[in-house]
């Protein structure tokens, strides 16, 4: 690493058509921040660039199913995104949009010199086109069979079923998804990025050059190029973009995907008058941290971009991530089901270190990984509360304890305190190796062995006991207890920066660089520490189950929305159904029945007579309620008893696909006794 003197590290910018949910943490925001923050503390130079994407297909979309603007759209979801970040402390040093004025200039400035010095081809293909809407259909706006893996549902650009990037000419029975129409073939123009040209530069820049990446972004570059790449187009038939920087290209903007990837320059430069010596100085390392469907843009498109303009540094790694599930199911936006961080940080206020510890400690590094809030809990209340929490509260209750808060001398040590001082730079050393691999969900392992470090010393030492027998010894255990504290709060600075901020405060002692790990005399003697509070407090049952009602909910909410209605029954004639007698009738009575969830008695005024019927709807309606009420009854059912209560009738109720009923009433008052057919 020593061939670099600085670092770039950009963090995908996040699509502007939702919230930040977990999944996006996990998968990059929280890597990245631990990775900057650990520099940061090495006083590495380092900056961090993130921003929102705001162009592209899916956000036209949303804005027209709501009848506002596109910019309306990126505008609501760029303020959430920045100020969820914000307060989750991760530390961007810029966070940019890509609508923003300095943007397009940048992306157009690049398109151009990409056109002017002839990187492009200019090719005039059929595109399929709406007629009723006077539109080609790029991306998102048109849907049809993956001719891959046969899934019915594909976009334009890509299979979300099967992961195959797609052109629109590619898909099987293609539709419109503005008209439902089929589309027509049309002739238009466009700009390509030939990636084939690319192809041997790829191979010997990756393939053989950097081995060293992680095995699942080498493989699936390999497998990419293997495959053989296709001239790609960057731009598209669309109003909502950067126009595309060209004489007679009304109509036409930059790919979203050629676009979004400027945004890293875009944001720099908004950054630092000395942008380009991140981006081009040969000396800067350059980091990409995204999740794993972004690889091929990282690693083969953006890099094949920066080459054929040809002033820019490629990227030196792109440490990308695998994905996080919910609950053993793929968290999706438009299925609600995530857990979103700016509902998270007003449900758990004051634990943002929780969720980025819990995120860390079950990252998708290697693998998909699942988050599930039991873990979240158990992780919580067994490392951060049992752990971490319990051996420093302990160190600095038990120093206000016997020696009012003052730092107490050591005598001599013994080899344990000597070994457990000496772990300290072993410890540091392990960090360092894991964090310098990428290895963040290691990294944060070791730091927290710091911890357990501690709590094994404490245990073993027991200085409550040691202190009736000899309390000159419990000076030298308080002094490592608080020298191995006075370490945590460097060791674990880049993971916990909020609670190291708080354990900082305790100690009375200020922030100090990585390189003072492992030193065993942060707290000189005589220091004076202040009286804690709770580092992290315990996670309840109840909290808990709190989440999972709201995910069960979600989940319902979902099953209504794609449920369909049951296919029509067989016909019948006319006297069938005459068979059925269906009466108006007001409710004059109604009770829970006793010892069931279910059953309601109710006193129907029929217009016949008074009867008593008993319907299994408890759940959904009051007693009180319901009286006065006109319901539909069948009045000619056989009865039946029910619970011991003979029910004369059947209340005729619309069911939901949850199951849940909702009663059939006349539309206006009739007279009680009113046949219904
Ligand atoms: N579940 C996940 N696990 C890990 N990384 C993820 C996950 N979802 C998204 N990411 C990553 O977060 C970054 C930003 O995501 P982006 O805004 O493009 O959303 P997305 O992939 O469309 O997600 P969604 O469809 O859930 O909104 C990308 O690098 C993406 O790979
Ligand atoms: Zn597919």
């Amino acid at each position: 690493m020593s061939k670099f003197k600085r670092t770039l590290i950009t963090t995908a910018l996040p699509y502007a058509n939702g919230p930040i949910h977990i999944g996006h943490l996990a998968g990059v925001y929280v890597p990245a921040d631990i990775y900057a923050r650990y520099l940061r503390l090495k006083k590495e130079d380092v900056i961090m660039i993130g921003g929102s994407d705001e162009h592209g297909v899916p956000i036209t979309i949303k804005a027209k199913n709501e009848g506002v603007t596109p910019q309306d759209i990126v505008d609501r979801y760029h303020e959430i995104i920045k100020e969820s970040f914000q307060k989750l402390g991760i530390s961007f040093d810029v966070y940019s949009r890509t609508s923003s004025e300095i943007h397009h200039e940048t992306a157009s400035e690049f398109f151009r010199k990409l056109y002017e010095t002839g990187k492009l081809i200019e090719k005039t293909s059929e595109q399929y086109f709406d007629e009723e809407n006077k539109q080609f259909l790029a991306d998102r706006y048109i849907i049809g069979t993956c001719p891959k893996c046969g899934f019915e549902k594909a976009y334009g650009d890509q299979c979300e079923s099967c992961g195959t990037s797609l052109s629109p000419t590619e898909l099987i029975n293609p539709t419109s998804t503005l008209s439902g129409n089929q589309p027509v073939l049309k002739e238009t123009k466009h700009w390509y990025l030939p990636l084939d040209q690319y192809e041997p530069w790829l191979r010997e820049w990756i393939l053989e050059g950097h081995k060293e990446w992680k095995p699942n972004v080498y493989g699936q570059v390999k497998s990419w190029i293997d495959g053989g790449l296709q001239p790609r187009a960057v731009t598209r038939d669309l109003d909502w973009g950067v126009p595309v920087p060209v004489e007679g290209t009304e109509g036409k903007v930059l790919y979203v995907w050629f676009d979004a990837p400027i945004g890293y320059i875009s944001a720099t430069k908004e950054l630092t008058p000395e942008w380009e010596t991140y981006w081009k100085d040969p000396e800067t390392r350059m980091l990409h941290f995204i999740g794993k469907d972004n690889i091929v843009f990282h690693c083969i498109i953006f890099p094949a971009m920066l080459k054929a303009e040809g002033t820019y540094n490629v990227p030196e790694n792109v440490p990308a991530n695998e994905f996080l599930n919910l609950e053993n199911d793929k968290i999706s936006t438009s299925r609600n089901w995530a857990v979103w961080l700016h509902e998270y940080l007003e449900e758990f206020p004051g634990k943002e270190d929780v969720l980025k510890y819990v995120l860390t400690a079950n990252a998708p590094e290697t693998k998909d990984n699942d988050f599930t809030w039991k873990d979240f809990q158990a992780r919580n209340n067994n490392e951060l509360v049992a752990v971490l929490g319990n051996f420093v509260n302990r160190a600095l209750v038990l120093t206000q304890k016997y020696y009012e808060g003052v730092v107490p001398a050591a005598g001599e040590l013994s080899d344990f305190d000597k070994e457990t001082l000496a772990s300290i730079s072993t410890i540091k050393a392990d960090v360092e190796k894991s964090l310098d691999n990428f290895r963040i969900r290691e990294a944060l392992k070791n730091a927290m062995d710091l911890a357990r470090l501690g709590n094994k010393y404490l245990a073993d030492e027991e200085p409550w006991k040691v202190i009736k027998t000899d309390p000159e010894r419990v000076k030298t255990i308080l002094n490592v207890c608080l020298q191995v504290t006075a370490n945590l709060t460097i060791c674990l600075e880049p993971f916990l920066p909020f609670s190291m901020d708080k354990l900082r405060g305790f100690l009375n002692l200020e922030k100090m660089d990585w390189e003072r790990l492992g030193d065993a005399a942060l707290l000189p003697v005589g220091h004076k520490v202040n009286t804690p509070e709770l580092l992290f407090e315990k996670i309840e049952d109840s909290v808990i189950e709190t989440q999972l009602q709201k995910l069960e909910n979600t989940k319902k909410a979902n099953e209504m929305a794609t449920a369909k209605a049951a296919p029509a029954k067989e016909n019948i004639e006319f006297d069938d159904f005459a068979k059925m007698d269906v009466r108006a009738g007001t409710v004059i009575e109604c009770e829970k029945v006793a010892k069931t969830k279910k059953l309601l008695k109710l006193t129907i005024d029929t217009g016949i007579d008074k009867r008593t019927v008993v319907s299994g709807i408890a759940e959904y309606y009051q007693p009180e309620d319901l009286i006065g009420k006109q319901v539909s009854i069948l009045v000619n059912l056989a009865p039946k008893s029910l619970k011991g209560i003979e029910s004369q009738g059947m209340i005729l109720c619309a069911e939901n696909a949850d199951g849940t009923l909702s009663i059939v009433s006349p539309d206006k008052k009739v007279k009680n006794g009113s046949e219904i057919r």
